[in-house]
């Protein structure tokens, strides 16, 4: 298989939504108001921390002062003092990209999360390599769903196979829509999403099936 895959990194490749719930929870601490539970701080994920940190706030009573950035600044600065605290990869998950590698795929990470967070973290968890580009929140001027991301993070990698997404929310399918690509989505919880995927898979283990399908089924020549 000669596909560049683009993955996500939160709640796709690593679960980090303890460990940004225990970071949000010491700047909610330290203005006074009551922790949130991981499973809510879950349903703030998936825009970047400048909205993490709206959405929590504004959860929890509103934003004070009307100022985000020095609340987005403290929240960097606690959950950026150590990010891979607490946050894993999903079981399987090296093992498998490393037997993607073997098969001929080459593979870069396209997240939301600020880039330096982001590099942190795959590198202490050594998965780059076999990961090889990173694309995160500042690389660039937008975030997902602008198709800048996917094409930047594939334009990273050498070969010039078809692109596949691979990530875990609507904003995830939307960004491989509007650059053309397929889309294969990570539902751990085995729930049917409410929008288009190419693919879905819930263990990391079966992933290459899951390629190898796509594959065979469809015409992959969609490049970005
Ligand atoms: O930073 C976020 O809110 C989520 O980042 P992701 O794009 O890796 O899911
Ligand atoms: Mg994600």
């Amino acid at each position: 298989m000669n596909f560049r895959l683009i993955f996500d990194l939160d709640e796709t490749l690593i679960d980090s939504v303890p460990s940004l719930t225990a970071a949000a929870n010491v700047m909610l601490g330290e203005l006074g108001r009551a922790p949130v539970e991981p499973a809510r701080y879950k349903s703030f994920v998936g825009h970047g921390m400048r909205q993490q940190v709206k959405r929590v706030l504004e959860a929890t009573g509103g934003v004070p002062g009307g100022d985000l950035r020095p609340h987005l600044a403290r929240m960097i600065a606690i959950y950026g003092a150590d990010p891979l605290r607490g946050t894993g990869a999903y079981p399987g998950v090296s093992e498998t990209l490393h037997k993607l590698a073997e098969q001929g795929c080459q593979m870069a990470v396209c997240t939301q999360k600020p880039e330096a967070q982001a590099r942190q973290i795959l590198q202490g968890l050594h998965l780059m390599p076999p990961i090889q580009g990173l694309t995160g929140g500042g690389t660039l001027d937008v975030l997902k769903p602008d198709p800048a991301m996917l094409h930047h993070a594939a334009a990273q990698l050498s070969a010039d196979g078809p692109v596949v997404m691979v990530g875990d929310r609507d904003v995830d399918a939307q960004t491989a829509a509007n650059a053309g690509a397929r889309f294969v989505l990570f539902a751990p919880d085995g729930q049917q999403p409410a929008f288009a995927t190419d693919a879905t898979f819930s263990d990391w283990a079966d992933l290459p099936a899951v390629l190898s399908d796509l594959h065979a089924k469809s015409d992959l020549q969609v490049q970005t």
